[in-house]
């Protein structure tokens, strides 16, 4: 697996060795101890997640706070998304940075996505299938959201030609100086 660090060192880009023939491809898309050294720890999932969207669907900016902070190892199995990492992490020196990568079901790209860190996607193609599993289980009680458009974070999504399509969760997310933090 190709491990690519990005601007934030604790998020990176994963690149599973992804083996053609004529039959089609097979690629390992999880295998404990191949991420656990690419992580440089060992990491835990109990949960898998599916969802499904349409072009310009907005989902995020999302996170649960401790004592369920959820790590996600995010991929997109058809389509392709643009993917965001925001550090939230209060004595993170990259506090209120983020990260964006392309995700689709060409490149088999993934993104290692730890706690403390809001997440969310865009997509790009016509429809996408967004899988990731996740380090906690899902913890409403917990849940975070910031803005996607906050102008503090300064995110560029791509320019799709129409507005995002948000939930009504995420049109009334608060401005990250607003919202729950970690420590
Ligand atoms: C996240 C989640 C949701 N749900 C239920 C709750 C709602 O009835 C329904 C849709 O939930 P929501 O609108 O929060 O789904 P997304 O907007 O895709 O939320 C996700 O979007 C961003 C990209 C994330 O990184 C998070 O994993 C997650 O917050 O599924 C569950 O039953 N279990 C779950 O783990």
């Amino acid at each position: 697996m190709n491990v690519i660090r990005t601007a934030i060192p604790d998020v990176l880009i994963l690149e599973p060795k992804v083996f053609g023939d004529t039959r089609g491809f097979f690629m390992e898309s999880y295998n404990q101890k191949v991420f656990n050294e690419a992580v440089g720890h060992d990491v835990h999932f109990v949960q898998d997640n599916h969802s499904r969207s349409a072009k310009g669907v907005l989902r995020g900016l999302h996170y649960q706070l401790p004592p369920h902070a959820q790590g996600k190892l995010v991929r997109c199995t058809q389509g392709a998304v643009f993917d965001v990492a925001v550090d939230l992490r209060h004595s993170s020196p990259t506090f209120g940075r983020w990260v964006g990568v392309e995700l689709s079901a060409e490149s088999h790209r993934q993104c290692w996505i730890p706690p403390g860190f809001a997440h969310g996607f865009v997509v790009t193609s016509d429809s996408a299938d967004f899988l990731y599993k996740t380090t906690d289980l899902y913890a409403p009680e917990c849940e975070g959201v910031v803005r996607w458009d906050d102008l503090a974070i300064g995110i560029t999504w791509p320019d799709l030609g129409i507005a995002p399509l948000l939930s009504a969760k995420d049109v009334a997310a608060p401005v990250l100086a607003a919202a729950r933090h970690f420590d």
